[in-house]
């Protein structure tokens, strides 16, 4: 298909649609042109007056919209109730400045203009609604996609940072926990197994996570924890750390080595449990170390 794309717009030149959105702004030509014609034909000129110039300008405005739908890619039905609904809106003004032209009878133009107006706002009240639903419910979908680890479905990285900044000025605890030996699970079963492995340990620390308990993958083969309640905290590190390592992970023995750190409200921790972590990858794995300091170190 042939789209024709530019920073400000996406529409689709040589599709239906976009002979549809030209013919409906031909049509919109054609009968304003026949109703200037007709009236000055007729000498009904002298009524291009006020009432003509508001109805001429409503025309051009909901073409111009018809024709700015057009830039919105999408197959909901809704934006095609919405086309619908303005486009009879724009007859309805048409067959208004016809009246006030004297071309059509005046009881008669506004019994058709209205029989035209009740329908096409209908259209664009419930149109309107769908639409905020549409977008809303589309704005969500991307805001959790973006916030998401794909390969385990757990929060990510800028999820965690969010976390983070959340935790600002409040007391909890943050672990940093890491599969010991990834880089051999790869090497020997290949990366597909190592996949597998990360989506089962992700399976298994979700299954953890609740109101108290954040827990993501912060990169690699690391996953990030935060606990709001610090009095269970070393109770729920202990609990990460054995359900993983009790599991059998594609019959693949997996160990976590775990840093901690427990913050005050004026501190951060993050970098401590890092510290943390790497003592204890250095004393042989498969522990908890407890950070020693919890500020800067
Ligand atoms: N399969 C897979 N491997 C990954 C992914 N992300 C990172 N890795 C691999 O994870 C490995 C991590 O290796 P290291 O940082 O040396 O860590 P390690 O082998 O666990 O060693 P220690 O942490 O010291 O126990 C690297 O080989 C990365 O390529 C991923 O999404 N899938």
């Amino acid at each position: 298909m042939n789209f024709k794309i530019s920073n400000k717009l996406v529409y689709e030149a040589e599709t239906p649609k976009g002979l549809l959105c030209r013919s409906i702004i031909i049509y919109v030509f054609i009968m304003t042109g026949s109703v200037l014609a007709l009236s000055l034909i007729f000498r009904n000129a002298d009524r291009l007056n006020f009432y003509f110039f508001i109805n001429s300008c409503t025309v051009s405005i909901l073409t111009w919209i018809i024709r700015k739908s057009f830039n919105i890619k999408s197959e909901e039905k809704h934006l095609a109730v919405f086309r619908i609904g303005l486009f009879f809106l724009l007859n309805s003004s048409l067959v208004s400045m016809a009246g006030g032209l004297a071309l059509l009878e005046r009881d008669v133009a506004s019994l058709v203009a209205a029989v035209l107006y009740i329908p096409a706002i209908l259209m664009i009240i419930y149109s309107f609604n769908r639409f905020i639903k549409y977008v809303n419910h589309n704005y969500q979908s991307v805001v959790s996609l973006s916030m998401t680890d794909e390969l385990t479905g757990l929060p990510n990285r800028r999820h965690l940072n969010s976390k983070l900044r959340e935790m600002e000025g409040r007391v909890g605890t943050i672990c940093i926990a890491d599969i010991d030996h990834f880089k051999k699970i790869n090497d020997t079963y290949g990366h597909e197994m190592g996949d597998k492995v990360l989506r089962n340990t992700g399976a298994i620390l979700s299954r953890l996570a609740n109101e108290g308990v954040f827990i993501s993958r912060s990169g690699g083969e690391e996953f990030a924890i935060i606990i709001f309640d610090s009095l269970n905290a070393g109770e729920t590190v202990r609990k990460i750390k054995t359900s993983v390592s009790e599991v059998c992970n594609s019959k693949i023995k997996v160990t976590l080595s775990v840093g901690v750190a427990t913050k005050q409200a004026a501190e951060s921790a993050d970098s401590a449990a890092d510290e943390a972590l790497y003592r204890a990858k250095r004393a042989g794995r498969n522990r908890i170390v407890h950070a020693s300091k919890y500020s800067k170190l």
